[in-house]
């Protein structure tokens, strides 16, 4: 069996997290990059966790990631989350909550979220069945709007971490600014030509050209670039 690799906008979607371990955090980290909304429901909380809440209230001295966070505390027993949603879901508005991921280190509480979730029509996840995953959490690789997921379908998850280490060796820091450039050449060259086969073969020298240079271009490097390689007719 194989699983398809969808990539869906997330900025301002809610996204729910019950269990605030270092799991939650690694997972609140990578949503929170995406621009989520990202509400963490624990009886306790990593450090880092609250450290990342408390840290979004004075952006200006820290790095804080560029969605929300916030964590609420429930109480001690199995369905205490169940009932928090329960009672707040008007007020987080669970009919608009894009996934549920159950991360607790009780496997019975992350199942019973689960049946929860699908009750209310809401994707769920656990990190401890990957039976009980309508999606799996993939490793993520980011640089800028270039994003690399790597999952293998819940069977081997240090593989999928592995790989993605590689993967962030090959891509340097600066295909960010590789992808940046892309966008500003896909723009243009599709001012300058509306032949297809032309954008794309243009399009693919200019990113060559940046990949030489640490992916940056200037304007006038990739106005050189398209004027040298428009054909005779739309050339004037
Ligand atoms: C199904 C899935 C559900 C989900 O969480 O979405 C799942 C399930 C489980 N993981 C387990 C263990 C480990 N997971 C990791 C690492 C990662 N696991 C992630 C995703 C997923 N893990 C989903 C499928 C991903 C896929 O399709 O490949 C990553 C990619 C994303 C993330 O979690 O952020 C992240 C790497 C991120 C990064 O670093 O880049 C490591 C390695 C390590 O930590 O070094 C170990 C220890 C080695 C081992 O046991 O394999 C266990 C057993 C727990 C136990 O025995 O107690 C279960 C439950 C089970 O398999 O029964
Ligand atoms: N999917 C994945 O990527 C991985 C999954 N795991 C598994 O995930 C589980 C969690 O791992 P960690 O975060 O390292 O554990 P942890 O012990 O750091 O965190 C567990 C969290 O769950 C909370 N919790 C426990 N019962 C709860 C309840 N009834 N309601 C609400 N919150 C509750 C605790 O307060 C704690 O914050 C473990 O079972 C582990 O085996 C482990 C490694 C990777």
């Amino acid at each position: 069996m194989a699983v398809f690799p969808m990539f869906i906008e997330l900025e301002k979607e809610i996204c729910l997290i019950i269990g605030g371990g270092k799991v939650a955090l690694r997972k609140a980290e990578v949503l929170l990059d995406m621009g989520a909304e990202v509400h963490v429901i624990s009886r306790r909380f990593e450090p880092e966790l609250l450290k990342l809440q408390s840290g979004q209230k004075n952006r200006e001295c820290c790095s804080a990631p560029i969605g929300n966070l916030e964590c609420h505390e429930i109480n001690e027993g199995p369905l205490a989350a169940a009932v928090w949603l329960e009672q707040n879901a008007r007020k987080e508005g669970i009919g608009n909550v894009t996934m549920l991921i159950c991360a607790t280190d009780d496997e019975r509480v992350n199942h019973q979220m689960v049946l929860w979730a699908r009750k209310h029509g809401i994707p769920a996840n656990s990190a401890t069945n990957p039976a009980d995953c309508d999606f799996y959490f993939p490793s993520v690789v980011r640089r800028g709007n270039l994003m690399v997921g790597i999952s293998t379908g819940g069977r081997t998850p240090a593989l999928s971490r592995m790989v993605s280490r590689q993967i962030q060796e090959t891509l340097p820091d600066w295909y960010e600014t590789l992808a940046e450039t892309g966008v500003e050449a896909r723009e243009r060259i599709h001012q300058a030509t509306s032949d297809l086969g032309e954008r794309k073969e243009i399009l693919v020298k200019v990113l060559r050209a940046a990949l030489e240079d640490r992916g940056r271009l200037t304007e006038e490097d990739i106005d050189k670039i398209i004027r040298e390689n428009r054909s005779g007719e739309e050339n004037d």
